[in-house]
Formats: structure tokens, sequence, C-alpha cells
């Protein structure tokens, strides 16, 4: 497999629901570094898995609207504990639609999956790999 690898960074705030947060249920603030990692068999005619510049932007799109926000007050999260393994999630499925939509700069169905790892801390990272489909 080949992959590319694009890097972001977010910065939020949250709250948890649930005693096995212990302090993290009071509401408290993490930078996440971001890595999504879109992963082919080939590469394309021009001898890359995706543009590097398009992916970066489809990631800034998906980050942008939860930059420096409370997470508790976005409504589309309404209910859920935004932890790290969900934030995952929600980016993969963002970037997996943009690439069905051929909005990456190469058709989706060339794509084999698409990996969302955060790093919540120094000590600590999640992840999140499937494919596009
Ligand atoms: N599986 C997950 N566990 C935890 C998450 C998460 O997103 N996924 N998040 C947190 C907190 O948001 C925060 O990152 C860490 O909080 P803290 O209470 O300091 O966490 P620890 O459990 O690592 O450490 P202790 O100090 O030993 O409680 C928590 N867990």
């Amino acid at each position: 497999m080949f992959a590319v690898e694009v890097r972001d960074h977010v910065m939020i705030a949250h709250s948890f629901k649930g005693d096995l947060f212990g302090p993290a249920q009071a509401l408290h603030g993490a930078t996440f570094v971001v890595d999504a990692a879109f992963i082919a068999k080939t590469m394309d005619e021009n001898g890359v898995v995706i543009d590097i510049g398009r992916a970066h932007e489809a990631l800034k799109e998906v980050l942008g609207p939860l930059n420096y926000k409370n997470l508790d007050e976005v409504p589309e999260f309404k209910g859920k504990n935004t932890t790290t393994e969900f934030l995952t999630k929600h980016i993969h499925d963002y970037l997996a639609a943009a690439a069905r939509d051929n909005r990456l700069g190469r058709q989706g169905s060339e794509l084999d999956s698409i990996r969302i790892t955060i790093s919540e801390s120094h000590v600590a990272r999640a992840w999140y790999e499937a494919s596009v489909t």
C-alpha cells in the first residue's frame, strides 16, 4: 500500500459524561494534532496517491468549524462524548465523503482507505481507519 499523510491541529474545549472520565468530566481544553492518511494500492498517472495540497485543504475544512469551540455546544455533537476516538470517525466521515465526491483530485474509488490519527497529548493517540466507500 502507498499512503500520503497530512497534518493539522485543532484547539478545543469539552467535557465528558461518565465516572470513567474522572476529572475530565469537567470542562477542559486540548490541542489535538490530527494526521489524515490517504491509502491506495496504486499511484495515479501523476505518480501520486493524492494531491497533498488538496488533502491538506480538506483536512483544514473539517477542522475549521471545530477550532476554538466548546464541543459541548456544537449542535451536531449534542449528547455525545467527543472523545479522541469519536473525533477520528467524525473527521474520517467528512474526508471519505469528499473523496467519494471526487473533491480530492483523485477518484474516490481509487483510494483504499483513510486513516485518521489524533494525538491528544504526548502520551496518547487514537486512530480510525476505514474504506472510503
Ligand atoms: N479512550 C479515551 N480516554 C480518555 C479520553 C479520550 O478521548 N479517549 N479523554 C480524556 C480526557 O479528555 C483527557 O485527554 C485526559 O484526561 P485525564 O483525566 O487527565 O486522563 P487520563 O485518564 O489519561 O489520566 P489520569 O490523570 O490518570 O486520570 C480521558 N480519557
